[in-house]
């Protein structure tokens, strides 16, 4: 049975109720994407979980939809209604397959006989109610960003362009299409406004051609002209070009009730209403509910909905055998004649190599660096102030003299500390500000966890050379440490590996922890812990036994131990001092000897910070991977 026959068989069922038409104001002209969203015994449970670190069990069930069906006509403009908490955004995200991981769906939904899910994801264009975005792009940078992930593989450059190009025009987007998007409340920057950034999440919706638009509450928080038009670009979206769309709308004037082709009330998990706007009132009036004269209709509604106690539940009743439901149960019975099979088109998507992914992933996280200084540039800025402080204190009194060993080895304490603490606790924070568009982006199915890890890795790259270096030039030069390639080369080697070590311990206990601060309550002692075995304080030899393994991990101590290896190991000769009070150490290896290091322990070293920063990466993608798939990313 092809399209146009399936809708004969709704509409000759509609004439025996002629009272009641389920979709006479759809408008879209119908093409073949433009299909019914039809949904039966749904019912929707949140399963109610007790922590237990990293685990969790179900505890409880709470019903959020119960036992609800519904039926939306080909290309028809939909409103959702009902008052807060009565499962609108629920049943919105259950019939476009968006459901968190926490949410038990049973019941079926079907597009034109064709189970909804992963397969067909892309033909939903998902706007949530709060946007997110990467502010430091400009729309364009944006669409651009979000077209290369989003559309299929096979399209062309060129297409992928023309495409971001229409869209921009034909939602006027194209005074601000270089603006950068910013975020909300930025001052003093030229940013885009409210209703610029909820057209963005149009458009960015838009990129695939979704069959169906879901829209979770795109007027909430604009003026009645931005609400307004955002209205007329949905309904622009339904009659000239076939989509459907589906939003859920709080307090509408009469005016722009009207617009919409059908309109569906939620109360408490239930449907109240399904059907033409314009017959809602006629319907309440039916089950003896009048609306006063002069009374905005959907003000009347929500307040009829939002007395529990009243009418709710005898609506909801009244609802369920009324000629409309009859309507949608017909509409829905007659779906089974369709011929599913020419629906292939919509399963027929091929989202991005991995590598492409990753690559854009990747630029993205680049850009966001490089334009929005407080990420890493304050830090730089601030490590060159501390360098120079530094290399002002050492400034003369580095020398190969009884005196001179002690600012030696203050210096390489410096170098050490200063690439230990700061970045680990720094990427600390930065992580969990990245996850909520992470989420969002991930159960959009954008990409995946191990792209978005291994991404944040490697746009970290450059930071994690180029931080250390400017601080180790600085202080190499000023201290005057020796004039040889070779050493200085392998000093800032091992500096490197000291900040990368401790980005990926900062990682790890993000990640095994899940929370920031459940997080920096553990990495506090065990960093400490980690310094104190460096040699520096407490002697290598009289550290106790169950310590050990610790010290192998330790790469303060690996880095503190290799730098002062790599500067005195060649040093023959050290002028005593007959004023000191102290033993006279003749030659470098005597000062290994004084911390108990050892002279071929320098490139094993670094070979060790090399394995360790592996090891905390692995451990720490494993737990993220994990954390992702059971949705426990806080
Ligand atoms: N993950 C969850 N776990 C437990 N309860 C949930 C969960 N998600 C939603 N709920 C509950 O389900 C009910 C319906 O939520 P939903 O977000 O669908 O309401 P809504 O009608 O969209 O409300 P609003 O207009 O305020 O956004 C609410 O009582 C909410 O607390």
């Amino acid at each position: 049975m092809n399209l146009a026959s399936a809708y004969t068989v709704i509409s000759n069922a509609d004439e025996s109720n002629s009272n009641f038409q389920l979709f006479e104001n759809a408008g879209g002209e119908y093409n073949e994407n433009c299909l019914p969203l039809y949904w039966e015994n749904l019912n929707v449970h949140a399963l109610i979980k007790k922590d237990r670190w990293l685990r969790s069990s179900i505890t409880s069930r709470k019903q959020l939809l119960n036992n609800v069906e519904g039926y939306i006509p080909p290309c028809s403009l939909v409103a959702i209604m009902g008052p807060s908490g009565a499962g609108k955004s629920t049943l919105m995200a259950a019939l476009a397959n968006k459901l968190p991981a926490e949410i038990q769906l049973e019941g079926s939904v079907k597009i034109g006989n064709l189970p909804v899910n992963n397969f067909n994801n892309h033909n939903f264009g998902y706007m949530y109610q709060h946007d997110l975005f990467c502010g430091v792009f400009t729309v364009k940078e944006h669409l651009n960003f979000m077209a290369k992930l989003k559309m299929d593989r096979r399209t062309t450059e060129n297409n992928l362009k023309a495409r971001v190009s229409a869209i921009i025009e034909e939602l006027g987007l194209n005074q601000c299409a270089n603006t950068r998007i910013g975020a909300v409340g930025e001052n003093g920057k030229i940013t885009l406004s409210g209703g610029e950034r909820k057209i963005v999440s149009f458009a960015t919706e838009l990129l695939t051609d979704p069959s169906f638009l879901f829209c979770d509450e795109p007027t909430t928080g604009l003026d009645s002209y931005s609400a307004q038009k955002v209205v007329n670009i949905m309904q622009r979206l339904v009659s000239s070009q076939g989509k459907t769309v589906i939003c859920i709308i709080h307090q509408p004037s009469s005016e722009l009730l009207s617009i919409f082709h059908q309109l569906i009330l939620v109360a408490d998990g239930r449907i109240a209403y399904s059907g033409p706007p314009n017959q809602a009132i006629s319907f309440f009036e039916s089950v003896g509910f009048r609306c006063p004269e002069n009374y905005n209709s959907a003000d009347f509604i929500m307040k009829m909905l939002s007395d529990k106690n009243k009418s709710v539940n005898s609506v909801c009743d009244e609802f369920a055998v009324s000629k409309h439901s009859e309507l949608i149960r017909n509409a829905i019975s007659n779906e089974i004649y369709y011929d599913s099979s020419s629906l292939s088109v919509f399963c027929n998507h091929l989202s991005p190599f991995w590598p492409v992914k990753l690559y854009h992933l990747t630029r993205r996280y680049f850009l966001e660096k490089v334009r929005d200084p407080t990420i890493d540039i304050h830090r730089i800025l601030q490590k060159v102030g501390i360098a120079v402080m530094v290399g002002l204190c050492y400034l003369g009194t580095v020398q190969q003299t009884q005196v001179g060993i002690q600012s030696f080895q203050g210096v390489f304490f410096m170098l050490i500390t200063e690439n230990f603490f700061t970045p680990m606790y720094s990427v600390m924070n930065q992580l969990p500000a990245k996850l909520p568009l992470f989420r969002r982006e991930y159960t959009s199915g954008l990409y995946d966890a191990p792209t978005f890890y291994i991404a944040n890795i490697i746009s970290f790259i450059p930071t994690m050379i180029i931080e250390p270096t400017i601080f180790t030039i600085i202080i190499y030069c000023m201290a005057g440490l020796q004039n040889d390639l070779f050493v200085f080369f392998l000093t800032v080697i091992i500096t490197i590996l000291e900040m990368a070590v401790s980005t990926a311990c900062g990682y790890m206990f993000n990640n095994i922890f899940g929370s920031l601060s459940l997080a920096l309550t553990f990495v506090q002692p065990f960093d400490n812990v980690i310094m104190i075995l460096s040699g520096i304080f407490v002697n290598i030899r009289s550290i106790p036994w169950y310590l050990h393994w610790l010290v192998s991990i330790s790469w303060f101590e690996l880095g503190f131990e290799a730098l002062t290896i790599l500067h005195w190991k060649n040093v023959t000769y050290i002028a005593c001092s007959e004023d000191l009070d102290v033993p006279c150490l003749m030659n470098g290896n005597e000062v290994l000897d004084q911390y108990e290091f050892t002279e071929s322990n320098l490139m094993p070293h670094i070979y060790s910070m090399v394995w360790i920063f592996i090891g905390f990466h692995a451990i720490s993608f494993v737990c993220f991977v994990t954390r992702a798939r059971w949705n426990k990313l806080s």
